[in-house]
C-alpha cells in the first residue's frame, strides 16, 4: 500500500508526530494522488491505511465486527475503557437500544422535545428587549442539547437539573479531552496514566448521586410490578431495561449507559448545531428563506415529528454544513482483528492489527462527487430533491439526499454497519432546532464574513470553542 508522507524509517516517525497539527493536510494529499485508491499515512503510532473511493468506502462500512472492529478502532484513538467505563466497551448493548426503541419513539416523544427546545433557548440565552448579545456558541449550545436530550433521556424535572446537566456536559468535554491524551500513550500504559488524566470517576459519582434515585425507583418499580408495570415513563431508562441483562440491571451499570449515551449524543449534535451557526452568520442569505419555510410549516402542519419531513431547506443546510464541516478528516476507523486480515476486493489485503478508515473530509470535497465542491451551498440538496422529483416519482434518489441518508460520498454519520445509530433523534432535534432559532432569533458572526477556525487535534476537527456568535430575539412575530 503506497505511502503518503516520508518512507524512511526515521522520518516516518516525525511525520507521526507532525500528524497530530496537519492530518488533514496529508490525507488531502493522499486523496488527490490516489483518487478511488488505497494510501496509508503514518500516525503517531502506526500506520494508518486509508481508502478513498466509495468502492472501497462500502467494503470497510460492510465488513462484520469479527472482520474490522468498530469498538477496537475506536479504542485506538478514544479509550473508551479507561475514559469512559470497560463495560461500555466490552457491551455496548446500548447502540441496540438507540438504534430500536429510542428511534421508534421519537414521534411520541416530539411534544416534550420542542417544548424543551423553546425553554432552554429561552433560559440558556436570556435575551431581554431588542439587544444583541454575543455568546460562546459551542459552550451555549452545549448548554441547549443537554437538556433537549435529557429531556426524550430522562424527562422532567431531572433535564432541568443543573448538577446532572452540567455534570454530562462536563464529562462528554472532558471524555474527548482526557481520551486524545491517554490516547497518547502505547496500550499498556493507558490504564496506568488514565487515572491521573480522566476524570471519569468524578463524573459518575456526580451521576450516581443525582440520576441512581431515579434509576433505583425503576428498578424497584421492575420489581415490584413486572416489566410494564402502568404509568411506566417512556424514556431511556425504560428503554435500557428493556434490553439490559443480568449485570446490567443494577443502578451502577444503568448510570453509567445514561452517562455514556450522553456523551455520545450532547458533543457530536452540539459540535454539529454550532457548525451550522457558523455557516449561517457566514452565509446569511441563507436565514430569510429558512425562516419563510419554518414558518410556514409551522403555520399548515405544527409542531409535530412529521412536520420536520417539509423542512426540506433546513434539512439542507444542515446536510451541507456537515459535508464542509463534520467531526474529522477521517470517518470510520476499524482495526482488522480477523486472523487472517482483510482482504478488498481489488486483492489488497490489511494484516490483522492494522488500522483502516475512509478519506471523509477528502471525500466531501470532491468535485467530482459534488458541484462547486469547497463552496458552502446549503441549499443544494433541496435543490436535488426538487429538480428530481420534478422529473422522476419520488424515489430512494430523493430519499438519499436527506440528512438522515448515509452514503459512500457523505459520511457525517458513518455509513454501513455502524453508522450512528442515533443519527435518527439527532436530525430530529437539529431540525426542530435550527427552525426554532431561525422563527426567533436574527443572528450575526462575531466578525462579518469570518468563519471561525476549527480546532484540529490530528484526526479530530471541532467547531472553533471559543468563538461567538451574536444573537438578538425578533421583535415582530
Ligand atoms: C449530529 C450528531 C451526531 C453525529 C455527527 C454522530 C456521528 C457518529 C459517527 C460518525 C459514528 C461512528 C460511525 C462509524 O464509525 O461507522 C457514530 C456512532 C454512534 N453514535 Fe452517533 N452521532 C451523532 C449523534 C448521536 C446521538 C444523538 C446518539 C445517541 C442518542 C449517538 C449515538 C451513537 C452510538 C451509540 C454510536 C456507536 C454505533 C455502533 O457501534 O454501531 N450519536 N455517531
Amino acid at each position: 500500500i503506497p505511502i503518503v508522507g516520508s518512507t524512511g524509517f526515521l522520518a516516518s516517525f516525525w511525520d507521526g508526530y507532525k500528524f497530530l497539527t496537519n492530518a488533514p493536510d496529508l490525507i488531502q494529499a493522499g486523496y488527490t494522488q490516489y483518487p478511488d485508491g488505497i494510501f496509508r499515512v503514518a500516525s503517531l503510532s502506526h500506520w494508518l491505511v486509508v481508502v478513498s473511493g466509495p468502492k472501497f468506502v462500502k467494503e470497510v462500512g460492510g465488513a462484520p465486527e469479527h472482520v474490522l472492529s468498530f469498538g477496537e478502532g475506536v479504542e485506538d484513538g478514544l479509550p473508551v475503557k479507561q475514559v469512559i467505563g470497560r463495560p461500555i466497551a466490552e457491551n455496548p448493548y446500548h447502540q441496540h437500544t438507540i438504534r430500536t426503541s429510542l428511534t421508534r419513539n421519537l414521534h411520541a416523544r416530539f411534544p416534550e422535545v420542542r417544548d424543551e427546545i423553546a425553554c432552554a433557548f429561552d433560559d440558556v440565552l436570556q435575551l431581554h428587549g431588542s439587544e444583541w448579545k454575543s455568546l460562546p456558541a459551542l459552550h451555549t449550545i452545549m448548554a441547549v442539547v443537554a437538556r433537549v436530550s435529557n429531556r426524550l433521556f430522562v424527562g422532567l424535572p431531572l433535564c432541568r437539573n443543573q448538577t446532572y446537566l452540567w455534570n454530562n456536559v462536563q464529562f462528554a468535554i472532558d471524555v474527548i479531552r482526557s481520551g486524545h491524551r491517554v490516547a497518547l500513550f502505547p496500550d499498556i500504559l493507558r490504564p496506568l496514566v488514565a487515572p491521573f488524566i480522566s476524570s471519569k470517576d468524578k463524573s459518575f459519582a456526580v451521576a450516581l448521586q443525582t440520576l441512581g434515585p431515579l434509576v433505583a425507583g425503576r428498578l424497584a418499580k421492575e420489581d415490584e410490578l413486572g416489566p410494564d408495570w402502568p404509568g411506566k415513563p417512556n424514556d431511556l431508562i425504560s428503554w435500557l431495561l428493556e434490553d439490559a441483562e443480568g449485570e446490567e440491571r443494577t443502578v451502577p451499570a444503568l448510570v453509567l449507559r445514561v452517562l455514556s449515551t450522553n456523551f455520545a449524543a450532547i458533543h457530536t449534535s452540539s459540535m454539529a448545531f454550532t457548525q451550522a451557526l457558523f455557516d449561517l452568520t457566514t452565509h446569511p442569505e441563507h436565514l430569510l428563506p429558512m425562516r419563510e419555510e419554518a414558518e410556514r410549516v409551522v403555520a399548515t402542519e405544527g409542531w409535530t415529528k412529521a412536520a420536520l419531513n417539509s423542512l426540506v431547506k433546513i434539512d439542507s443546510f444542515l446536510r451541507e454544513s456537515q459535508r464542509l464541516n463534520g467531526n474529522g478528516s477521517v470517518a470510520m476507523i476499524r482495526k482488522v482483528v480477523a486472523k487472517d486480515g482483510f482482504r478488498f476486493s481489488d486483492g489488497t489485503v490489511l494484516p490483522n492489527g492494522s488500522f483502516v478508515c475512509a478519506a471523509a473530509r477528502a471525500i466531501h470535497y470532491d468535485a467530482s462527487n459534488y458541484k462547486n465542491a469547497a463552496e458552502f451551498d446549503g441549499f443544494r440538496f433541496a435543490r436535488e430533491r426538487a429538480e428530481h422529483a420534478a422529473t422522476h416519482d419520488l424515489s430512494q434518489e430523493v430519499f438519499k439526499r436527506q440528512m438522515i441518508s448515509t452514503a459512500g460520498d457523505f459520511l457525517p454519520f458513518g455509513t454501513g454497519k455502524h453508522a450512528c445509530p442515533g443519527r435518527f433523534f439527532a436530525v430530529t432535534e437539529l431540525k426542530a432546532m435550527l427552525a426554532h432559532v431561525v422563527i426567533n432569533y436574527d443572528l450575526e458572526a462575531e466578525v462579518e464574513g469570518v468563519r471561525p477556525p476549527d480546532d484540529i487535534f490530528g484526526l479530530a476537527m471541532a467547531p472553533n470553542a471559543s468563538a461567538k456568535v451574536r444573537f438578538r430575539k425578533r421583535s415582530v412575530l
